[in-house]
């Protein structure tokens, strides 16, 4: 379970989050709002990659504090954008992923190449990236998010760029986890069947 009490964001005098609670169990929760309210900042900070100026997150009742490294290990972030290594392959991309996230090479192996297959990209993995498309790198992106079978799963528009079929695939994957799963998306109307939550983002005044 994710926790967030009372957190807030704020960059120079601009306050985008404020007084933010929410308990995230297992399941998907969908983070909705207007363009600007700070849903990747939600996102970037339930990932851990930026610090909240005010509050707590916790996770399984622990604040993550300054170094959520323990956090870290069963998360997997797929951000809106990657400055992606050009000069390797895609599977060479996720066996290096594989590697941060400490899994063995012979488990990296099989599971790099099971989620670059899931995701269509079996064909393509041993290109170097620089040859990939928008769609082919958001899969990639998407696709080393869930190395390690994350106990939680943060995805920024994972969908963004791919075709409604190639979309649908990707939401059997997040839909057939048992991790803590946020995410936001412009699709939000083909999920009508799927079961998820909501957690909806107002605009603050100073962000207008
Ligand atoms: N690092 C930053 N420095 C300054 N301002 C920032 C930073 N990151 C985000 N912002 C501002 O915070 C606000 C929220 O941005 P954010 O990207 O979280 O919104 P969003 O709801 O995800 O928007 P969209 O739906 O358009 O992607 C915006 O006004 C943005 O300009």
């Amino acid at each position: 379970m994710l926790e967030l009490i009372n957190v807030g964001q704020r960059y120079g005098r601009k306050t985008v989050l404020d007084g933010i609670s929410h308990s995230f169990a297992p399941g998907v929760t969908v983070i909705t709002g207007p363009s600007g309210a700070g849903k990747t900042t939600l996102l970037r900070l339930c990932a851990s990659a930026e610090r909240p100026k005010s509050g707590t997150l916790s996770w399984n009742g622990k604040p993550l504090g300054r170094s959520p490294r323990a956090f870290r290990t069963g998360l997997g972030y797929a951000p809106q954008r990657i400055d992606f290594p050009e000069d390797i392959s895609g599977l060479d991309f996720m066996l290096h992923m594989a590697a941060l996230k400490m899994i063995g090479t012979g488990a990296a192996r099989i599971q790099a190449t099971a989620l670059l297959d899931r995701l269509g990209l079996g064909r393509d993995a041993s290109g170097l990236i620089r040859t990939y498309s928008g769609g082919m790198r958001r899969r990639l992106g998407l696709a080393q998010a869930f190395l390690g079978d994350p106990d939680i799963l943060v995805l920024d528009e994972p969908t963004a760029e791919l075709d409604p079929v190639t979309a649908e695939h990707v939401h059997d994957l997040i839909f057939e986890q048992r991790a803590v799963v946020l995410m936001t998306t412009h699709l939000a109307e083909s999920l009508a069947n799927r079961k998820y939550q909501t957690l909806k983002i107002s605009m603050l005044d100073s962000v207008k």
